[in-house]
């Protein structure tokens, strides 16, 4: 699986609010930027917490794109997959109506009743882990089913997993010109953090996008 994590943070690196609210830090071009790597994509990756604080959709905006994946023979939409260790995503959620194929990783400790209301709503459930969703299980599982390439969007404890059982081989983050502040606001990468080892990046561009900066890493 390859996998490539895309974020927009403020300078000091916060993700959103300390209400973890949803904060729109990217401009216009680069959540059209966003939109083709999105495109680009066979799946698109959030955790519970992001889609309890921002319900999110995770389709595709400009039709050309889906336009061009149906002449590809792929779905109009990337799949959207969600980390969710108890089953705690909403069957109202906007990620499980029918605009795409929606995974839901969630662990063997999963509630069944939530497991199953899940799937009534359409959603295509996966166990991997005991007691938390286990990626790299989840990944396999996904790949099985025709993921190739996924696109993680946050938020910061996921992405601080990802990175630590070693799953992330690209990050674009797109830094805006504001600043959030809040020891409590969520970072690109939160989880329990890394005394040693810390993973290493490649930088592989710096540029100019609305009014901030967007890097691109390859990762060790
Ligand atoms: N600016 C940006 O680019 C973005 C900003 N955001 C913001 O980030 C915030 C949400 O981020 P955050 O609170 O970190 O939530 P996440 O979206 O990272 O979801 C975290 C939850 O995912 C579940 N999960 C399941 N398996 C794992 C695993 N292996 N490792 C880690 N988590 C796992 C956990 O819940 P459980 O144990 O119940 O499964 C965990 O609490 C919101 O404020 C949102 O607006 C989000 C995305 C992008
Ligand atoms: N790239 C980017 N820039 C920002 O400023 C953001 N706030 C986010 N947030 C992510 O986008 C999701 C919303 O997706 P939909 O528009 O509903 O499809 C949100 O949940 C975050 O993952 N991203």
């Amino acid at each position: 699986m390859h996998v490539v994590v895309n974020a927009a943070a403020s300078v000091d690196g916060k993700l959103s609010t300390r209400r973890r609210e949803q904060v729109k830090i990217s401009g216009a071009d680069d959540f059209a930027r966003v939109d083709r790597v999105r495109a680009d994509s066979d799946a698109v990756l959030v955790g519970v917490g992001t889609v309890l604080a921002d319900d999110p959709h995770l389709t595709l905006d400009d039709e050309t794109y889906r336009d061009e994946r149906r002449a590809d023979g792929r779905d109009p939409n990337p799949a959207r997959v969600v980390a969710d260790s108890r089953a705690r995503t909403p069957t109202d959620a906007r990620i499980v109506d029918d605009a795409a194929t929606t995974y839901v990783l969630v662990s063997e400790s999963a509630p069944e009743d939530r497991v199953a209301a899940l799937e009534r709503a359409g959603a295509t459930v996966v166990v991997a882990g005991e007691t938390r969703v286990s990626f790299p299980e989840a990944f396999a599982e996904l790949e099985r089913r025709g993921v190739e390439r996924t696109m993680v969007e946050g938020g910061g404890e996921v992405i601080f997993s990802l990175f630590e059982d070693g799953l992330v081989d690209e990050l674009s983050l797109y830094v805006g010109s504001v600043v959030v502040g809040g020891r409590d606001a969520p970072t690109l990468a939160d989880g329990e953090g890394f005394v040693a080892d810390f993973p290493t990046l490649d930088l592989r561009g710096v540029e100019r996008v609305d009014d901030g900066v967007l890097l691109t890493y390859d990762v060790d």
